[in-house]
């Protein structure tokens, strides 16, 4: 597949806007002037509550949604302007799988790998082979001969990736693939769309409501917020720097800095009368990100650090921590002097007297 020649963008939005009418009247902005570049071969995950605007973005890169300003292009060309056999082109190239799998139960998982292809009127020789290797790829050969009924969700989704794989596609989209499985579940086809973007350099587009499947699988991330993207950028980036309250909001589930109850329970945002601890979120990243900054703190400035929360994660190959702490109020200020002179990111929570 050609990509975007403007940008060497795989898809791209470029200002594009979505109104739907409202029953009664109006209409409803799902979309509001969104521009965004996924770069080929690369996963990018949009994240959003519920009625943000994921579906309806994801569903303008097969044309099954189109822009009511703007344009959406995949490898270059106009989708919401193809009709006919160029919207059947671009569709052939654009996979997708769903939160609820979409199989056919009457079908077999061979039958319902080989449907798209039969659709295409691939001949049967070549449908035999395709269906063969991908009922492989997706490690279900003996299963090949069950009914979805007979399957788990996670062996349910593996059907729906050989699925949308079969027209050889550069594109594949995810709706939420992964929110109808368990957490363990959820790793492996995480795994499995991993291999498959390095293996076939697939372009991987997927929506999501957890930062836990941006973290496990993706390289960059839009947030998405009343059909606004409110900030994007390298999931590295995101994740140890957050600007938006949106992001923060998301991330302080899975990035070890919820503060424990009976600590915001009792933190104030101003400093109280008295003696007081002031409580600091510390980002810990890049190469010190797993340096015994603190004890050296502890040692250098002769301070009592309490560690309230904290955890040591990974995107890709890159740690990063999350730490939060409290240290004496009076001398906050040279304990965060001292952590960004040694490259670490600091942000004041609030107070505990
Ligand atoms: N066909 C439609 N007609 C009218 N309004 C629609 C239609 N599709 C979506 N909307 C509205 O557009 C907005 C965005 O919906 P969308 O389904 O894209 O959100 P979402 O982020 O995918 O939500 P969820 O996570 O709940 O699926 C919502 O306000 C929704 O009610």
């Amino acid at each position: 597949m050609k990509t975007d020649t403007t940008t060497g963008a795989a898809i791209s939005f470029d200002n594009v806007g979505k109104a739907f009418p409202k029953k009664g009247g109006g209409s409803v902005m799902a979309l509001d002037d969104i521009s965004l570049s996924v770069e080929p071969g690369t996963i990018t995950g949009i994240i959003g509550r519920s009625g943000a605007g994921k579906s309806t973005l994801l569903r303008m890169v097969n044309g099954l949604e189109k822009p009511t300003s703007g344009k959406v292009t995949v490898a270059g060309r106009d989708v919401g302007a193809a009709t006919g056999a160029g919207l059947r082109e671009i569709r052939r190239e654009v996979g997708m799988i769903f939160q609820h799998f979409n199989l056919l139960a009457s079908r077999t998982v061979y039958e319902n790998v080989a449907l798209p292809l039969e659709i295409s009127g691939t001949p049967s020789r070549e449908i035999r082979k395709r269906v063969d290797d991908l009922v492989a790829r997706v490690g279900l050969e003996d299963f090949r001969n069950r009914y979805p009924a007979e399957l788990s969700g996670g062996q349910k989704q593996r059907v729906g990736v050989a699925r949308a794989l079969a027209t050889q596609p550069k594109v594949l989209l995810s709706d939420e693939a992964t929110s109808a499985l368990d957490p363990e579940t959820t790793q492996t086809v995480l795994e499995l769309l991993a291999d498959i973007n390095r293996d076939l350099g697939l372009t991987i587009l997927l929506i999501t409501h957890e930062m836990a499947v941006v973290r496990d699988i993706a390289s960059h991330v839009a947030v998405i917020e009343d059909g606004k993207i409110v900030e994007d950028g390298s999931t590295y980036d995101i994740f140890t720097d957050p600007r938006h309250p949106t992001t923060k909001s998301f991330l302080s589930g899975v990035t070890g800095v919820t503060l424990p109850q009976f600590i915001a329970r009792d933190l104030t945002e101003t400093r109280p009368k008295g003696p007081s601890r002031e409580v600091m979120r510390i980002t810990f990243v890049g190469d010190n990100a797993t340096d015994p900054l603190l004890a050296k703190m502890s040692t250098e400035l002769g301070l009592q650090v309490n560690i309230l929360a904290g955890a040591v994660e990974e995107i890709g190959p890159r740690p990063f921590g999350n730490l939060l702490i409290s240290v004496e109020a009076d001398r906050a200020e040279e304990a965060r002097n001292f952590l960004e002179h040694n490259q670490q990111r600091t942000e004041v929570l609030g107070y505990v007297g």
